[in-house]
């Protein structure tokens, strides 16, 4: 059977693309058939082959077997703003079962499958439908990036009470160094261990230098998936 694993974040702009390809290169270092879906994505740029985004091509870059784009990313929507908004200018209607069709054809090539939602948990798909709506059709759990920064806390338990009150099951958190200059990032970790009612699966430094080949795997070696897989 394939596992899946939702990562949501604290807000947008946290890492939670930065940690699905560590998530990525994790399994597969395991001999893990490993896929990643960006299932709505609001922000493309026009190429010979369609509109393209930045987190599908990273997150098809990280997999093995490679996705078709199409599957990937079934909704490329152009403007970098709330999906609601995307989809709407761009004339589209967000629906669950073209989400479920595309995410079925790749689960049928993989052994796990890591699905970026958009923005943080809160932030509809598209009109009228929720990311735990997503993620409760494909039986996934969630996985919580955590960016480290002033707010986090109250932003990553808001977020674990959210989505266990939309019948989810929180698989684990990951702390994000998106900022270098944070004050205390010890402290607010056990802050985090002690408030969140899942396992810290690791912590990611701040990466040394953005689009560093070597990047996923630098830090899939921070993850400890025993929590996810055991
Ligand atoms: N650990 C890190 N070290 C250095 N830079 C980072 C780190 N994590 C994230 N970043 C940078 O911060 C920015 C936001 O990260 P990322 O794109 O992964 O966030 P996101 O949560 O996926 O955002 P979105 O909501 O747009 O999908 C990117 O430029 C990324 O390269
Ligand atoms: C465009 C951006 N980079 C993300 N992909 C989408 C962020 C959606 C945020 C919605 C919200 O305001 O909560
Ligand atoms: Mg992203």
């Amino acid at each position: 059977m394939t596992r899946a694993w939702f990562v949501t974040g604290t807000d947008t702009g946290v890492g939670k693309t930065v940690a699905s390809v560590a998530l990525l290169h994790a399994l597969r270092s395991r001999g893990l058939r490993a896929v990643g879906m960006k299932p709505v994505a609001s922000g493309c740029e026009w190429t010979d082959g369609g509109w393209r985004n930045e987190d599908a091509l990273a997150l098809i870059a990280a997999s093995d077997p490679a996705p078709a784009y199409h599957d990937a990313n079934p909704y490329a929507l152009e403007h970098a703003t709330a999906p609601q908004l995307a989809a709407r200018d761009a004339g589209v209607a967000v629906a669950l079962p073209v989400l479920q069709s595309a995410y079925a054809r790749l689960a049928s090539t993989a052994q796990a499958m890591v699905v970026e939602g958009a923005g943080g948990w809160l932030a509809p798909m598209g009109d009228g439908l929720d990311q735990s709506e997503f993620a409760r059709a494909i039986g996934a759990d969630v996985v919580l990036v955590v960016g480290l920064r002033l707010g986090c806390l109250s932003h990553a338990r808001l977020s674990a009470r959210a989505i266990e009150a939309d019948g989810c099951r929180l698989a684990g958190w990951i702390g994000n160094t998106v900022d270098p200059d944070f004050d205390r990032p010890d402290d607010y970790l056990g802050l985090l261990r002690g408030a969140l009612p899942a396992p810290c699966l690791g912590l990611l430094p701040h990466l040394p230098r953005k689009g560093s080949p070597a990047g996923g795997a630098w830090a899939a070696a921070r993850l400890d998936l025993a929590a996810l897989l055991d």
